[in-house]
């Protein structure tokens, strides 16, 4: 994999990049961030998730071999850090078209993640599936969430209702080691449960059982994974800024949030891919989007994740980053060699003007347009890096997501911000359980229920 930040710099874009100068008054910072990247092992658990799951991954893999003898389907029910991996690696590393493809392509089970409470999604699930030949795996790290616990519920009425009693085969879960209510259902029926190991905070969370039992249902190769975690792991835990691509990425984007550049698009030139910037946009807002400093002072740091896809958004965003304000880095992903090639045929017509793609290939195209597009938002510029994938395969996804991971960390140590927490979603949860009138909520919901505050002049009802 190849991390190119050249567009970032001064030297290449000019004004709006970053000078040599910062880089040196930032820099002189590596020595702490590194020092605080080793001491943290127990918030970075992940850390150690390519090196130490020998026996965890045999049960996954045993697990898989289970599920992919027995079932048709394999559905993922959880939200956030307990579903966006599983969606990335998907996406990352199999066939676009999986689930319509026969079984005997597919060599397996039809893949799906429910992480919404929209009821017409998952009704429409329900439409394509058949429960009795369904397992669903429940993850849910904290063991409560909401969307999660009601998705279980209405998958268990399903079961229920079309198997009694013997509904225990479809049902995995994965859960924290002992607190949460999914974890007392283990205990008490006994489903079979996949531990997320401490430390490992759901978004961090994509290389243990979270994401591995979705590897292992697809037939990715784990170890392919953990190999390409470990080969970044190398080069990430090396203390100098200059060999260390993940201080760098940190460093040039928390030198960037630092002026104000508010804004990070991550824009794959992949189909598959985007779902790898909708896991990111998890990963980068909510670990570094914090109220707090370190020592208790309000900071409220963090840049806004924004997910692009190339080439489709060329033709709805890029006039917004060309020439819109600087305030924000486009990290560009391409591949160099996709599955497939695709060649642009002869036409039996007269294409005119566009025959010049006679003989030419997709592949071609989306390179070029991706080199293109680089181009052009240089040349206005903006703020910009490539990330360079020479396959989509599990080696190299396994590296991006470490590689993601790494620079997300190190970058809460430059904004000496806790990355690892997420404070600012509770007054959420809190709201949702009193409207949904759990029990100990009632002060917060007589709160709610009183006037909005809302001016009706504001209001516009057509
Ligand atoms: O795995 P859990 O505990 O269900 O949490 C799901 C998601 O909800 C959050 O806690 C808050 O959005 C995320 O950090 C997490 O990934």
């Amino acid at each position: 994999m190849k991390i190119d930040f050249n567009h970032m710099l001064q030297a290449s874009i000019g004004e709006h990049g970053i000078s040599g100068q910062e880089i040196e008054v930032m820099a002189a910072r590596v020595p702490q961030v590194h020092k605080n990247m080793c001491d943290k092992k127990d918030a970075m658990a992940w850390r150690n998730l390519p090196y130490n799951q020998s026996s965890v991954v045999e049960e996954i893999n045993k697990e898989a071999k289970r599920i992919n003898d027995h079932f048709e389907n394999f559905v993922v029910l959880g939200i956030g850090g307990s579903a966006l991996g599983s969606k990335a690696l998907f996406t990352g590393v199999k066939h676009l078209k999986y689930n319509e493809l026969s079984r005997e392509k597919r060599g397996g089970v039809r893949f799906y993640v429910v992480d919404n409470v929209d009821p017409d999604g998952i009704n429409a699930l329900f439409d394509v599936i058949d429960v009795k030949k369904t397992c669903f795996h429940v993850i849910t790290k904290s063991g409560n969430t909401v969307e999660t616990m009601s998705q279980f519920m209405i998958v268990l009425d399903k079961l229920q209702k079309e198997m009694g009693d013997h509904f225990k085969d479809n049902i995995v879960f994965t859960t924290d080691k002992e607190s949460g209510i999914l974890k007392k259902i283990s205990n008490q029926y006994g489903f079979k449960t996949f531990t997320v190991p401490d430390g490992v905070g759901g978004r961090f969370s994509v290389l243990c059982p979270v994401g591995l039992l979705s590897a292992a249902v697809l037939n990715i190769d784990i170890n392919e994974l953990f190999a390409g975690a470990k080969e970044m792991d190398a080069a990430c835990t090396k203390e100098s800024l200059w060999e260390n691509p993940a201080y760098m990425y940190a460093l040039l984007y928390c030198t960037a949030m630092n002026k104000g550049v508010n804004i990070s698009v991550m824009m794959p030139y992949a189909d598959g891919l985007l779902n790898m910037a909708e896991w990111y946009a998890q990963l980068w807002a909510e670990s570094l989007g914090k109220r707090y400093g370190n020592d208790g002072s309000i900071v409220n740091k963090g840049q806004t994740p924004v997910r692009a896809l190339g080439v489709t958004d060329q033709h709805s965003q890029i006039q917004l980053y060309a020439e819109g304000p600087f305030d924000k880095i486009i990290s560009f992903i391409d591949v160099e060699n996709f599955h497939t090639q695709l060649k642009i045929p002869q036409a039996p017509i007269d294409m005119l003007d566009a025959a010049y793609l006679q003989g030419q290939t997709v592949n071609k195209l989306i390179a070029s347009e991706m080199r293109a597009t680089e181009y052009a938002v240089t040349q206005a510029g903006k703020m910009n890096m490539r990330i360079t994938l020479p396959e989509m395969n599990a080696k190299e996804i396994g590296a991006l997501f470490f590689f993601l991971e790494m620079a997300t960390a190190a970058a809460g140590e430059f904004l000496d911000i806790n990355a690892f927490d997420q404070p600012g979603v509770e007054a959420g949860k809190i709201a949702t359980f009193a409207l949904m009138g759990r029990e100990g909520y009632e002060e917060k919901a007589a709160e709610l229920s009183k006037a909005s505050g809302k001016d009706d002049q504001f209001i516009y009802t057509v």
